[in-house]
Formats: structure tokens, sequence, C-alpha cells
């Protein structure tokens, strides 16, 4: 199954305040999988900045959030990175206790590899099992995505292997290029934004609550004004002391 073009634009900016009622806005838990240097921290950044950076230290699990509005709809998303390497052999089982502790958090899934990288490509039919281990009742949304589209020359994964596997797992599936592609990196993540967010239903947890007024904040020529007053009032009266 294809992920079908979205018309329009993400629009990120922040919510507008408001000095009385205020609906806040959905929680959206996002994480991102897939082993290897597949692109995930790239693909992230890509899309709550615009720019692709190409040098990524190999991340060891950041948590990004923004407020973001999709389609009209307030969200306060949360995207998790995962580490895609594991170097030290002695935090392998720190690291699958993370993994699992970031599966369960999270509500959407974008499973990455890059179309280089064959075994990146094998990993995604066992992480997807694990998903669906961690969430059996739900239809937490999944997206799988062949990253790095613009490197055909390094080629290893085909096309149709990617589209194969997302029919058989039930997915949605893209081919992009983080470096090359920004709309699609975007319409990846509005996708799995707006699949959450109907998780949570019409209302979800969108709920008024009512604000106290901001304290006005002291206008300083006043301050100033009453300060000289209040010192030549005591310059001009007698003093106590005789
Ligand atoms: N050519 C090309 N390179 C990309 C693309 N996306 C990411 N890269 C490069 O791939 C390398 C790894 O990217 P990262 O974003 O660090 O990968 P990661 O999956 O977060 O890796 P870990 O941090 O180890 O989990 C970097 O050198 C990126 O510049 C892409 O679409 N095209």
């Amino acid at each position: 199954m294809r992920l079908p073009s979205m018309s329009g634009h993400f629009l990120l900016s922040p919510i507008p305040e408001s000095s009385s009622d205020v609906l806040l806005p959905k929680d959206v838990k996002l994480a991102v999988l897939g082993a290897g240097r597949v692109g995930k921290s790239a693909m992230i950044v890509r899309f709550l900045t615009k720019r692709f950076i190409g040098d990524y230290e190999p991340n060891t699990g950041k948590l990004y959030s923004r407020l973001v509005s999709v389609e009209g709809d307030q969200l306060s998303l949360q995207i998790q990175d995962t580490p895609g390497e594991m170097q030290v052999p002695d935090s392998l089982t720190q690291v699958v206790e993370a993994l699992s502790k970031c599966v369960q958090w999270a509500e959407g899934f974008l499973l990455v590899y890059s179309i280089t990288d064959y075994e990146s490509y094998q990993s995604i039919r066992p992480l997807y099992q694990h998903i669906r281990k961690v969430h059996p009742d739900s239809k937490a949304p999944v997206v799988i995505v062949g990253n790095k589209g613009d490197l055909l020359h390094a080629r290893q994964v085909q096309t149709d292997d990617g589209i194969q596997l997302a029919d058989e797992l039930g997915s949605l599936f893209l081919e992009i290029s983080t470096s090359e592609n920004y709309e699609d990196v975007c319409d990846v993540f509005q996708h799995l934004c707006k699949e959450v967010s109907k998780l949570h239903g019409p209302g979800g947890e969108r709920r008024r609550v009512s604000i106290m007024p901001r304290p006005r904040s002291p206008n300083m020529q006043d301050l100033k004004r009453r300060f000289k007053q209040a010192l030549s009032y005591k310059a001009k009266a007698p003093s106590a002391l005789g």
C-alpha cells in the first residue's frame, strides 16, 4: 500500500495565545525506528526545521517536542528518535529495554530503512512485529519508509520489495529522499499525526481550561514617576529625628 500524496502543506505554527478559555492541543507521540544509519535523525530534523543536515553523531535516543498545527488541528507533538546502532555490546540489554519502553510509549510509528542497505530493510519486519506485540489491541498506525532514494547507484532494495513488505504487513509505504525532498518527509509525518490524532477521536484529549488572566506588566514610566514623587516628598518632609 503506497502512501497517498498529501495535498496542502504541513503548517508548523505556534499555538495562538488566548486570555480566557483555551483548547488544549492533542498529544501525539511518535517513534522513529530503524536499524543502522538509515537517516532517522535527518528525517526528524528535516521535518521540524525544513533543513537537511548531513552530519550527525550516532544518536542515543533524543526526544523532540513541538507544538504544530495539522489541517487546523493543534497538536502537541513528541517524536522519539531511537539509536540505530549498538556500539557497546554491554549495553545491548539497555538498548532493547529502552526500545521497548519507547514502543510502549508511542502511539504512531515510522519504520525506516535505507534503500542502500538490505540489512536495514530486513529489520523492518521484526520491528513491526515487536510493535504489534507490545500493542496487541491497538490500531497504532505504522508507516514504512525507504530512505536515501537519491542514492540510486548504491541501491540494494528495490521499490517493489518495499511495496510488497508493506502490503504484507498492512502498512503504508513511501520511498523518499530526505536530502532532496522535504515535501515527502512532511507527508509521512503529517499522515502519522493525522492517524494518531484520529485515534483520540473528534474531541480527543482536547478540553477547555480556564487560565488566569495574565497580570498586567507594570508601566515603567508610571513607576519611575511615582518613585521620583516619593523621593521629592521625602526630601520636603521634616525629618523625624529633628
Ligand atoms: N544521500 C542521502 N543521505 C542521507 C539521507 N538521509 C540521511 N542521510 C545521511 O545518512 C547518514 C546517517 O543519517 P542519520 O540521520 O544520522 O541516521 P540515523 O538513522 O539517525 O542513525 P543513528 O543516529 O545511528 O540511529 C548521514 O550521513 C546523513 O547525512 C538521504 O536521504 N540521502
